[in-house]
Formats: structure tokens, sequence, C-alpha cells
């Protein structure tokens, strides 16, 4: 076993947040044979505490979608223990406090920006006041409060992802699972989104991110951690700490640490 895979950073002293000292996430030995016969993943052990920032890298097919689909209660491990947020991920996800946000956008396009975002507050019967208020909170969060009343077709690429974030965030998840979500979005836009993503997780400071990217550069300047996988049947080959402090800026991109990072994880992903 790696020495990495049990390192685990000091993240109060990197971002100075919060930290509880619960897992939300606990893998132990999990694995996931398909009906079909596929071995999406195996051996799978990893837990993810409150903060916590963890992105997710390796080859195409090696599982990681399974996995956020696991721990979302979407499709069963079929060994080990899985617990999400301290009971089953099927319990975990009826207490609401799960979110996905996939790299395709999923809005309603009839429908306006706040009846967008408030959609989850909407199907469990929240009042109308309550709504645009959490409503509001959230657009402000993603800087879309101007456009509460325009439709999905009259916005940006990235500003439908900004959307669907808000949309996420509007539960107050402490858990948030990210599948690509920048995955097709211009490198600019996806650097801004990058931003203001750490930003939202700065503020709400117990909330747990857990990302999927195929770019190594994003993990590095996103996370706390980078798990990286091998090919499938998909393992966890490395858990990486980037213990670079948090409010993480631009120049962070170009210093010398950053590099080595990118390095670091660039080179398990080969091995
Ligand atoms: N419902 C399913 N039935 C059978 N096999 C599946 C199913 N879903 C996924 N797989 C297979 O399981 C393996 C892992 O797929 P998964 O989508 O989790 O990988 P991934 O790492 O997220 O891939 P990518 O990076 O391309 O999105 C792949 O071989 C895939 O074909």
């Amino acid at each position: 076993m790696s020495s990495t895979l049990t390192a685990r950073t000091d993240l109060r002293a990197i971002s100075g947040r919060e930290t509880g000292s619960d897992y939300l996430v606990s893998m132990e030995d999990i694995g996931k044979v398909y009906p079909n016969g596929t071995v999406a993943v195996q051996n799978v052990n990893l837990h993810a505490g409150e903060g916590e920032f963890l992105s997710f890298v390796g080859p195409s097919g090696c599982g990681k979608s399974t996995i956020f689909n696991m721990i979302a209660g979407l499709t069963a491990h079929t060994s080990g223990q899985l617990s999400v947020l301290g009971t089953s991920p099927k319990e975990a996800r009826k207490q609401n406090e799960i979110a996905f946000v996939f790299q395709e956008h999923t809005l309603l396009p009839w429908e306006k920006l706040i009846d967008n975002v408030t959609l989850p507050l909407t199907l469990r019967g929240v009042s109308k006041k309550e709504r645009i208020r959490e409503g509001e909170r959230v657009l402000e969060l993603v800087g879309l409060k101007d456009h509460m009343k325009v439709l999905p077709r009259q916005l940006s690429g990235g500003m439908k992802m900004r959307v669907s974030i808000a949309r996420a965030l509007i539960s107050r998840p402490k858990l948030l699972l990210m599948d690509e979500p920048f995955g097709a979005l211009d490198e600019i836009t996806r650097q801004s989104l990058q931003d203001e993503l750490l930003n939202i997780w700065q503020q709400e400071r117990k909330m747990t991110v857990l990302f999927i990217t195929h770019n190594v550069f994003e993990a590095v300047f996103l996370s706390t951690r980078v798990v990286v996988m091998t090919p499938r049947p998909g393992k966890i080959s490395e858990i990486i700490d980037i213990p670079i402090p948090y409010p993480r800026s631009e120049d962070y991109r170009s210093m010398p640490e950053f590099g080595s990072n990118v390095h670091k994880v660039s080179e398990a992903i080969k091995h």
C-alpha cells in the first residue's frame, strides 16, 4: 500500500475550515459487479470527512461514475461496507442532504431560472415565500441574482452550469457530488467556475465536495486530496494530499507547488 494512501492533510491548517471527526462517506472494500458481469470497481477503501474537497481522476471506464452512483444510492454496491452520512446511501438520499451536478445541465427549458433552481423545494411542497428566499440566496451565490426571470436558452454554457450548481445548493447539502461538471466548457469559463466553486465551498464551511474530472490541473487547483484510480476494474492506486492553503488565488496556478503537484498526480495516473 502506498504511504500516501493513508496520509491525510490537516484540513483545518490549510483551509481554516471547521472539520468534524465523523466521516461523511466511508467505503470499506467496496466492489461493484453489474448484472452483465462487468466488474466495475474492486476493493475500494475511502473515507471522506466533513468539509473536504476530493477529486477523482483515472482513465475512462475505471468506475468513477459508478462510485458516485453508489454513494448517491442510485446503484447498489455488490460487496463491502458503504456508509453515507452515517447511514445507508438510500436513506441518506431521502434526507435531501446529497446533491448531484452533472456535465449536462438538465434544466427545464420552459421554466425561468428562479423556478429551475427552486424545483427541489417545489417537489417537497415548500412554501412559495421560502422558495423565493432560498432561490435568491443561491442565485446570488453563483452571481445570477439579476437573471432570476430569464429562461435557460438565454444563457451561455457557463451560466447554465452556474444555475445547476445553484439548484444543487438550494437544499444546503452536506455532500455535493459533481461528475465532470466543467468538462464541456472552454478553458477560460472553466477556470472562472473553478474559482467560483472554491468560493462557494469556502462559504458553505462544512460541505464536502466529491468531484470527478479528467483534468489533472483542475483536480490539483480545487482539491484537498486527489484520488487516483487504476484502469478497470477500478481500484484506488493513490490518494495524494494537496497541502496548499486556501483561498487559492489565480497566482497558485503559476506557483512551483502547483506544477509539482500536477506532476505528482500525472505520474500516479501513469503507474
Ligand atoms: N449499467 C451498467 N451496466 C453494465 N456495465 C456498466 C454499467 N454502467 C457502467 N458500466 C461499465 O462499468 C465500467 C465503469 O464505468 P463508469 O461509467 O463508472 O466509469 P468512469 O470512470 O466514470 O468512466 P468515464 O470517465 O468514461 O465517464 C465501464 O466498463 C462501464 O462500461
